[in-house]
């Protein structure tokens, strides 16, 4: 499972990266909205930070195919390969996505809710679906559930699409489609950090260097404790 970050604040990008095995980022307009800045100049400040080879998947926001095209055209322009533009999957939208996948545009079919959008989708050719689990759960359904029969959907009728899953609110949803080999999520920094706070792991942790300054000294450290 490919995991990447759902934001666009340039800081907790970086901060994130530093720490964790990332594979891209994933905008909406939404989340565009949330960092204050004018839309290309973060989504260029971000393709420059992950590199060339890294995802970075950013949302049409037209209201028609045609205008979705447009869009498309301008965000893989303005980011470069390696771009996966992200379509409602509406009627306008599965319009666009067969339009765009001709061109060889990569897309990623957003706002799915239910199978049939992402089973659509997936015949448009779009490399990936995106469920909204935590939304999926607040409607009163099981978004975990829902995605895994997506990625069942996909495998069982020999589709290449894969399911990129997204918004997380907690550790035991990502775990859960990890344990299942879905192709991709995308979480916000915050749930991205609590996959592993837990305070057995930080006590353990602790006690094994108390224990190593027990016996060298404070501060001490393989790499500058006094052999003799
Ligand atoms: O692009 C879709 C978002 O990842 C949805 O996440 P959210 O429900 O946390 O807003």
């Amino acid at each position: 499972m490919k995991l990447l970050i759902d934001d666009a604040h340039i800081d907790l990008i970086k901060k994130i990266c530093d720490y964790y095995p990332v594979d891209g980022v994933t905008t909406n307009p939404s989340i565009l909205a949330k960092s204050g800045r004018q839309p290309f100049e973060v989504l260029k400040e971000i393709r420059s930070f992950i590199g060339k080879d890294a995802e970075l998947h950013v949302q049409v926001v037209a209201k028609d195919a045609e205008g979705m095209v447009e869009d498309a055209h301008r965000i893989v322009k303005e980011l470069g390969a390696n771009t996966y533009v992200k379509v409602p999957s509406v009627p306008e939208g599965f319009k666009a996505m067969k339009i765009l996948v001709k061109g060889n545009i990569n897309i990623t079919a957003t706002a799915i809710y239910t199978p049939m959008q992402a089973f659509l989708a997936a015949k448009c050719g779009a490399s990936y679906a995106a469920p909204y689990v935590n939304r999926i759960d607040n409607m009163g359904f099981n978004g975990i559930q829902v995605t895994k029969q997506i990625h069942d959907i996909f495998k069982n009728n020999n589709l290449k699409t894969e399911v990129l899953a997204a918004s997380f609110k907690n550790s035991q949803q990502v775990l859960e489609l990890c344990e299942y080999g879905i192709g991709a999520s995308t979480i916000a920094p915050d749930i991205i950090e609590g996959l592993v706070k837990n305070q057995a792991i930080t006590s353990a942790v602790d006690d094994f260097i108390k224990d190593f300054e027990a016996l060298t000294g404070e501060g001490k450290t393989m790499s500058n404790y006094d052999l003799y």
